[in-house]
């Protein structure tokens, strides 16, 4: 704390009036400091150094008159409050009221009475430490009020900045929700939500300036074997990677999107939408030609596209999507079945092969057509549940014997409008993959029970195996234990039944299906590819699925014979499944020549009309006895 200080101005130390001596003892006691001017400029300079609590001004001081000493004091700011008390050997009235006038707090006369000069510098002493204390208080609360509003202003700040934190926060957050709803989180692209707005917005565009614009639907073709094959996590950053080639095929105006699974939509505005549309499917079935390296695979795909026009093609943007699957659909199953008869396309919806898929345009008889299967679709529900479909059987001949050596189950629909119609009629427009496989289940439990019915019976039933053809476009996970199942229930040995399995199915599924074959045969259940050389399949991959009959398209049987080389085609299919240790056998064998050459070239079974018509399993057991011994014409086997 501050020492309160005393100047004493006096310049005799011995005089009477010499303060020193009378006030040193009490300025110890009472904890204040003394200081000694000797003339009065050496009194202004201390007044201008120090802050005094009082100051005792001696009249008789030199170079300087004691009242002047005393104005100058006055005068000057710092001092101007400090109490001055005169000190004089003259008592009179007239000098007191003098110092009085000139600003004297007090005066004191000689000869001095210590106790009283000190009691009263004592009292300004006092009334200074008071007031530096005040003084030292109000500094302390000024200090406290900077630091609080200091205080204040950095939690202000904070606050400030907390806030503003929080916005960014709730803006991003905003904008993580507004993505989510918009965006689809494995591609990044647009998505089935977004996409519809986009469309409804383009038909509101166009409406307007009465344009039009194109939409591209895209459905990855076998993407359930990437997944099947290397795993979800390979699928995954295929369908990312192919999000990254769609966006790099088109303008960045267009609209690209996922719907889900596989399924990606593009949409092209501008002018002349249609042929864009075009050009754009072309760029992007090329894109997917080129394999995609996922995780040191290689992995391959193409894409069906289907395109639809607005607003020819669909006068809103739900019929437009529904119309451009519709085209991506008959562009997929162009794909799966090329040249297939019901499956193909209508030549007017115009259709685009590029390396890596399939292009169609929308056109209004895919909607007739689509009418059409959703009515087979229908009545073969109504069907398998109303007891109108059955199976008819034609036997198949040994070459060598001439004895039944199997039957072919084949199944046909009692249809109410149409009478008896094959399988052939009504399967390729029945889409409701389930409905097939319900349909599969029957023919299974139907053949089996026949098999083990005629077991049971005569010969040369009792001993023919029965073979079957499935319905369904792919084999399911659990089809052989369905099969077994039914095979085990009629206690049937092995060797009973065989089932004959399409070229298509099998090129399509390939690695799938090996080991769901393995399960068959070791379960007793033969193997047999039919119309082998219609869409393609190697020998080699019939050697490695370990198939025990190989069943040569009746096309190929047909064109024996002919100027163009048909007998040496069945020629050198016969000698290439010897060469796999494969049973061979014809179907479709019509006439005695075809019977004659296909003896010659060693195949070991046929069946076909020239021996016997499919029939119902009562009708063929009736007929084969006398079908064995009379019709089979002796002078074309020799
Ligand atoms: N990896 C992955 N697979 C998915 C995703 N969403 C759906 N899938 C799978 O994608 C497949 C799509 O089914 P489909 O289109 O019928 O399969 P596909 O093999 O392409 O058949 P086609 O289109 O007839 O050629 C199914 O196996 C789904 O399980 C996904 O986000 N990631």
């Amino acid at each position: 704390m501050h020492i309160p200080k005393v100047l004493l101005v006096n310049d005799e130390p011995s005089s009477p009036l010499a303060l020193e001596g009378l006030l040193a003892p009490d300025a110890d006691a009472c904890g204040y400091e003394l200081v000694t001017a000797r003339s009065g400029n050496a009194a202004l300079r201390e007044v201008l150094r120090h802050d005094f609590a009082v100051i005792l001004l001696d009249i008789g001081i030199p170079d300087m008159d004691s009242f002047d000493t005393a104005a100058a004091i006055r005068s000057h700011p710092r001092s101007a409050a400090v109490p001055v008390i005169f000190v004089s050997a003259d008592a009179g009235e007239a000098h007191r009221l003098d110092a009085y006038e000139r600003g004297a707090a007090d005066y004191l006369c000689a000869p001095l009475e210590p106790q009283v000069v000190q009691a009263k510098v004592r009292t300004f002493v006092e009334l200074t430490r008071k007031h530096l204390q005040l003084q030292a208080q109000a500094e302390e609360s000024r200090r406290i009020t900077a630091e609080l509003r200091s205080q204040r202003l950095q939690d202000l700040e904070l606050a400030n900045r907390e806030l503003e934190l929080e916005v960014a926060e709730r803006k991003q957050a905003e904008q993580r929700a507004h993505e989510l709803s918009t965006r689809d989180p494995l591609t990044g692209l647009v998505n089935r939500r977004s996409l519809i707005q986009h469309l409804e917005h383009a038909v509101a565009s166009c409406d307007r300036r009465r344009s039009q614009f194109a939409l591209l639907f895209l459905d990855l073709d076998q993407f359930k074997q990437v997944n099947d094959g290397f795993g979800h996590d390979v699928g995954d950053e295929l369908l990312r990677q192919v999000a990254a080639r769609l966006s790099a095929a088109v303008r960045a105006s267009d609209v690209v999107a996922r719907l889900g699974g596989d399924e990606f939509v593009v949409l092209i505005e501008g002018r002349a939408p249609g042929e864009n549309a075009a050009r754009v499917a072309r760029k992007i079935a090329n894109a997917h030609a080129r394999p995609f390296s996922i995780g040191g695979h290689r992995v391959h795909t193409s894409t069906s596209i289907g395109i639809a026009v607005y607003p020819q093609d669909g006068a809103s943007a739900r019929a437009l999507m529904k119309n451009a699957d519709l085209a991506m659909y008959r562009a997929k199953e162009e794909r799966e079945h090329p040249g297939g008869q019901g499956r193909k396309g209508d030549s007017q919806g115009g259709k685009g092969d590029s390396q890596g898929g399939n292009i169609r345009f929308f056109h209004e008889e895919m909607n007739r057509r689509e009418d059409e299967r959703e009515q087979w679709t229908g009545e073969l529900r109504h069907a398998l549940s109303h007891d109108q479909l059955a199976l008819v059987y034609q036997p198949q001949v040994d070459l060598a014997s001439g004895r039944v050596r199997g039957v072919e189950a084949q199944l046909v629909w009692h249809h109410p409008r149409l009478g008896q119609i094959d399988a052939a009629a009504f399967v390729p427009a029945v889409q409701d993959r389930g409905l097939l496989e319900r349909v599969d289940s029957w023919v299974m439990g139907a053949v089996c029970a026949q098999a083990a019915a005629w077991r049971g019976g005569a010969e040369p039933l009792s001993t023919a195996r029965v073979a079957l053809n499935l319905v369904a476009p792919a084999l399911g996970p659990d089809l052989p234990a369905r099969l077994l199942a039914e095979f085990r229930r009629h206690l049937l040995p092995a060797g009973a039944i065989v089932l004959e399995i399409s070229e298509a199915l099998l090129a399509a599924h390939h690695a799938a299906i090996e080991p769901l074959l393995r399960q068959l045969q070791a379960g007793g259940v033969l193997l047999a590819l039919d119309d082998f050389g219609h869409a393609g399949t190697s020998l080699a991959a019939c050697k490695k699925l370990g198939l025990d009959i190989l069943k040569i398209d009746p096309a190929f049987v047909r064109n024996i014979g002919d100027a163009s080389g048909g007998t040496d085609l069945v020629a050198a299919i016969v000698h290439l499944a010897r060469a796999l240790a494969m049973e061979v056998a014809a179907g479709g064998v019509d006439h005695a020549h075809q019977l004659a050459v296909l003896k010659t070239l060693g195949c070991d079974s046929w069946q076909g009309a020239l021996f016997c018509a499919p029939r119902s399993a009562a009708e063929l057991a009736q007929a084969l006895p006398g079908l064995i011994l009379t019709d089979l014409p002796e002078q074309h086997l020799t």
